[in-house]
């Protein structure tokens, strides 16, 4: 349930690749607010710069123009190691394809950023990963390397790594990509839950099914906010016509 209070702002943003000849504005001043405890989806054909916007506002990459705000705070104004140091303390990352490190088991995986961010509270971490896994079911994995565990097992324990510092903000980029459908309403499950204790995410995604678990569904088209959908709390009972409505007003926005 998301409240009036704002956890991340992007004004007038814009994003050109100059690493391309002609560069190439993939961002046309996007404003958008997320207010805190809200699960917002981005949606949008391919290549409308969903990525892009992700990485804009998450620290993960400069935008050109404009501003980004987390919780107040201007990231647009910090230098590279004050921006490495919010994305560690305050944001956690999904993405298509969980990047851990082979020579580490599941769990000093999950445990490494957060020890990293707290070093002087290593109990206090080492306890919260522990009621992670336990909590979205990998606690029995988690001395397995980490070819030794299934795909849906991995991203879970990607959403464990994200979790383990107590972001403000949590950001998937296409969590569910690699994922066959199962395995896919497994990580979704787990994501749903993790909105219900008031956690804010910012998801981008292709799939409707997974966009409608969100409580809120932009669209992107070139680079341009052009519509926006509240879908209100989402429940499994009307989870089918949810999909449906959230389906035919994709096919209205031409997806
Ligand atoms: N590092 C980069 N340098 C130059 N152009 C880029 C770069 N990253 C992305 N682009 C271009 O910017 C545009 C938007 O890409 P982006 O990945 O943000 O789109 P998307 O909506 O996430 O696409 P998809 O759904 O296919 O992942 C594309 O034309 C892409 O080729």
């Amino acid at each position: 349930m998301s409240s009036d209070r704002v956890t991340l702002e992007c004004k007038a943003l814009t994003k050109t690749y100059f690493s391309t000849e002609p560069p190439s504005q993939v961002l046309h001043g996007i404003d958008l607010q997320v207010r805190t405890g809200e699960f917002l989806v981005v949606m949008g054909a391919s290549g409308s710069g969903k990525s892009t916007l992700l990485y804009s506002i998450s620290g993960m990459d400069r935008p050109t123009s404009g501003n980004v705000l987390l919780e107040g705070r201007e990231l647009t104004s910090l230098d590279d190691t004050e921006v490495s140091r919010v994305r560690l303390t305050k944001m956690g990352f999904i993405f298509q394809q969980a990047y851990f490190l082979s020579n580490l088991n599941l769990q000093d995986n999950i445990l490494l950023p957060a020890l990293k961010a707290s070093p002087n509270d290593k109990d206090g971490v080492v306890k919260r990963v522990d009621a992670l896994m336990e909590r979205f079911g990998i606690d029995h994995v988690k001395r397995h390397g980490i070819t030794q565990v299934s795909g849906g097992q991995l991203q879970r324990a990607s959403i464990c790594r994200a979790l383990a510092g107590e972001p403000a903000v949590l950001f998937a980029d296409e969590p569910t990509g690699a994922l066959n459908s199962s395995m896919s309403t497994e990580v979704m499950n787990a994501l749903t839950d993790v909105h219900s204790d008031g956690t804010t995410i910012v998801m981008v995604t292709h799939d409707p099914a997974c966009a409608a678990r969100a409580d809120r569904v932009v669209y992107l088209r070139d680079g341009l906010l052009v519509d926006t959908r509240d879908q209100g709390k989402w429940t499994e009972a009307a989870a089918k016509q949810r999909e449906d409505d959230l389906f035919s007003w994709l096919s209205d926005n031409g997806f």
